[in-house]
């Protein structure tokens, strides 16, 4: 794709965040790094993200009518912003011009960010969606009615996501929420891939593995000659990206109480910290 305008769409939209000196972000995988990117906030912007998150988060809770809401919301928003047209457009193109829509039987989506991307863009395809929901159930989204779905009878189905860093919820969902409906889980389009072990990831699970834009250098030297990021950030982004693992192990025996300050934090960063001590994934021991 026109790789530029993603990397403007992203920078305009502050969807990517580089960390203040000595404050490393926590991933779902339990290790750490200096970016993080905030995919649903091409929706528009940070707060017409939040807004659509809140509007999930009460009418998830009825499963029935949660995607019919979300798509209408969707709609409305693709008429009126532009980056989020541009990108939804992106998205229907290269599933036109990579996949054999004639091959596909459904599209899915997971609770919550997926839904941005994967109802807009299974609606104007014309596929069926499969909403799932973080407890691995499932509703068919068909011509505009939600049903219960328990057989897809094999067909193949494409998952939409926002990114991917290491497939970890492929693994631990969005297959085995596909498997049970007795679907074939084929294909998964992502916005961004971090390259970091999802694709092979994805591999191994038979799933062929797509994506607008990968993080690489190039989103970097996009960020740097835009202005976005100084040449200091610039410089330690290199290096991570050169040596993720290596590079934070450095960081940690340098900075021993960044461990101890994580533990003391809010929950879901003492638990990604709890596990990367207990799994000592950057071999500190
Ligand atoms: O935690 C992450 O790895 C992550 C990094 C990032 O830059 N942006 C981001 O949104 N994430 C989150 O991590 C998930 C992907 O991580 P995996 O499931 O390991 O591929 C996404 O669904 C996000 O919740």
């Amino acid at each position: 794709m026109e790789n530029n305008n993603l990397i403007n769409w992203l920078f305009k939209t502050n969807a990517v965040r580089i960390c203040p000196e000595n404050k490393p972000f926590w991933y779902t995988s339990s290790k750490i790094g200096p970016y993080y990117i905030n995919t649903h906030f091409l929706y528009g912007s940070e707060e017409k993200a939040n807004s659509l998150l809140k509007v999930i988060d009460v009418c998830k809770e009825n499963k029935m009518d949660c995607s019919e809401i979300i798509l209408e919301l969707a709609h409305k928003n693709f008429e009126t912003d532009e980056i989020f047209r541009g990108l939804i457009t992106t998205m229907c193109e290269y599933i036109k011009s990579n996949i054999d829509i004639k091959d596909i039987g459904y599209i899915s989506g997971g609770e919550r960010r997926d839904w941005f991307f994967s109802l807009i863009v299974a609606d104007i395809l014309k596929i069926p969606h499969i909403t799932i929901f973080k407890d691995l159930t499932a509703v068919l989204y068909k011509d505009g009615v939600s049903s219960e779905v328990t057989d897809l009878g094999g067909a193949n189905v494409l998952h939409i996501a926002d990114i991917i860093t290491e497939a970890s919820s492929y693994v631990r969902a969005w297959i085995p929420a596909v498997n049970k409906l007795k679907g074939n889980l084929k294909y998964s389009l992502v916005v961004i891939d971090r390259l970091q072990g999802g694709t092979e990831k994805l591999k191994d699970a038979d799933v062929e593995s797509h994506a607008l834009m990968n993080v690489d250098k190039g989103l970097f030297d996009g960020a740097l000659s835009g202005g976005h990021i100084s040449s200091e950030q610039y410089g330690l982004l290199m290096k991570y990206l050169d040596n993720p693992t290596g590079t934070m192990k450095e960081f940690l025996i340098n900075n021993p109480e960044f461990l101890e300050n994580s533990l003391n934090a809010d929950a879901k960063t003492a638990q990604r910290a709890r596990i990367c001590i207990e799994e000592d994934i950057y071999g500190l021991k």
